[in-house]
Order: structure tokens, then C-alpha cells, then sequence
């Protein structure tokens, strides 16, 4: 039964600022290393070895699973990385204090940007500082100026198909060290959760979460192995 591990990046330091992030390159904070290390700790614990990691092209995610991996004493795991796990990319909000923009557009409004399923930020001007189009590592892709949940599973999905369900398939354990959107795309896939019901999905920062599935890649059993820090989970799919 193919094994999968979830691992959103741990604090970053506009995490701690309260800045909409997105595809800006912004490293992990002291506690962030430490909340990766810890959920390096617990998966060594639960006996997961994983066959390879994925990850996005961002460091905060690129550094919690390299911490991981190496607090877990499974340094040598291969690592793939690809921009289609990246955060959602969170448009004109970039880098924008999320309390001064509720406190200028309105929380319901801040709100529907943040958690509605499909509608996107207005998009990111272009030129300006957080502009990725000149960034190499995006040369000959076409990069979206903003994203909403939807559109982040729009190319999640295809990079999920084509890279990582054939590794499940072929029995391999897999961790996916990602960011709170793009790995609720991947719950949203796999465990079939209904557009409106992925709001209330949101994965803690550092906290591991496994799930089992079977031979079509329905997940049988998961379960965050930071119990005290755990949220609720969609329930799992009927076989
Ligand atoms: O700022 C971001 O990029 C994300 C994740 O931290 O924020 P949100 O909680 O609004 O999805």
C-alpha cells in the first residue's frame, strides 16, 4: 500500500509578519526550522522512509524538507523540485499586510481572496518588485499573474499525474515537503473534497500528515503524526 506524507513548510518569516506570500522566495524563521526538524523527528518515528521528496522551487519549503529528511537520518532521499508545487500565487496581494488590507477592503472581501475556491486576487502588476516573469526559475513557462485555489489545482494536478501518482502506483513512499495551497489541492484531489468544504482544510505548518492509499490512490487512512497539533481532516472517500 503506497504511502504518502504531506509537509507544509514550517513558520516563514512573513508567515510571522502576516504578509500574503505567495511565490515571494521568503526563508523559515527560527521556529519554522525548528517546527521542521520536529516533523523530521515524528516521521523517523512513524518508520517512514520515503523513496523520494518532492517540493516547490521555494526555499521555505525546499529547507523544511531538507530538515526534515535530515533530523529523520534520511539525508540521502532523492529530491525532485518543481514550480508547480509552489504556493498559490497570490497576486496584486503580494507581500501586502493582510491585516491592513481587511482593515482597507473589508474582512469579507479579504476573506473571499484568501479561501473562495475560485475567485483569484486581482492580478499582479507587471514590472513591479515581486514580478517572477524574469525569474530563471520560470524561463519557458507561462507563469500566472494570480491565482486562485482552483487555478493552483489547474496545474498541481497535471504535475500530480505526471510525476508523482506513477511513483505511488509503482509502490514508491513519497513526501511532498509544499505550501498550504498546493498541498490543499493535492487533499482536495485525493480525498474528492466539494468546493465549498475545502475551506475549512487547512494544514498546520510543520506537522506531517499521512495517508495511506490503496492501489487507485483513494486514500484508506490518514492522520497528522503531531496529534496535539493536529486540525480536522475531510473525511475520507467512500471505496
Ligand atoms: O500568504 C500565503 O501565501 C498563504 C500561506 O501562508 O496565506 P493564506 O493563509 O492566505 O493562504
Amino acid at each position: 500500500m503506497p504511502r504518502l506524507i504531506l509537509l507544509r513548510h514550517g513558520q516563514s518569516q512573513w508567515n510571522l509578519e502576516n504578509r500574503f506570500t505567495g511565490w515571494v522566495d521568503v526563508d523559515l524563521t527560527a521556529e519554522g526550522e525548528a517546527q521542521a526538524r520536529r516533523g523530521g523527528e515524528l516521521i523517523a518515528q512513524s518508520g517512514f522512509t520515503p523513496d523520494v521528496m518532492f517540493t516547490s522551487v521555494l526555499k521555505r519549503a525546499k529547507r523544511t524538507g531538507a530538515l526534515a529528511l535530515d533530523s529523520a537520518g534520511l539525508k540521502g532521499v532523492p529530491v525532485v523540485e518543481d514550480w508547480r508545487l509552489n504556493e498559490r500565487h497570490y497576486g496584486g496581494l503580494t507581500g501586502l499586510d493582510k491585516a491592513e488590507t481587511a482593515a482597507k477592503h473589508g474582512e469579507d472581501q479579504v476573506k473571499i481572496w484568501r479561501r473562495s475556491y475560485d475567485i483569484p486576487p486581482p492580478p499582479l502588476a507587471p514590472g513591479g518588485e515581486y514580478d517572477f516573469a524574469g525569474d530563471p526559475r520560470y524561463a519557458g513557462q507561462t507563469i500566472p499573474d494570480t491565482e486562485s485555489l482552483k487555478t493552483t489545482l489547474d496545474r498541481v494536478l497535471p504535475y500530480w499525474n505526471e510525476a508523482i501518482a506513477p511513483r505511488l502506483q509503482a509502490g514508491d513512499d513519497i513526501l511532498i515537503a509544499a505550501h498550504g495551497n498546493s498541498l490543499r489541492a493535492i487533499v482536495k484531489h485525493l480525498f474528492a473534497v466539494p468546493d465549498d468544504q475545502i475551506v475549512g482544510v487547512e494544514i498546520p505548518t510543520g506537522n506531517p500528515l499521512e495517508i495511506d492509499l490503496d492501489g487507485t490512490l483513494t486514500p484508506v487512512s490518514a492522520r497528522y503524526l503531531d496529534e496535539a497539533r493536529a486540525t480536522e481532516l475531510p473525511p475520507l472517500p467512500k471505496a
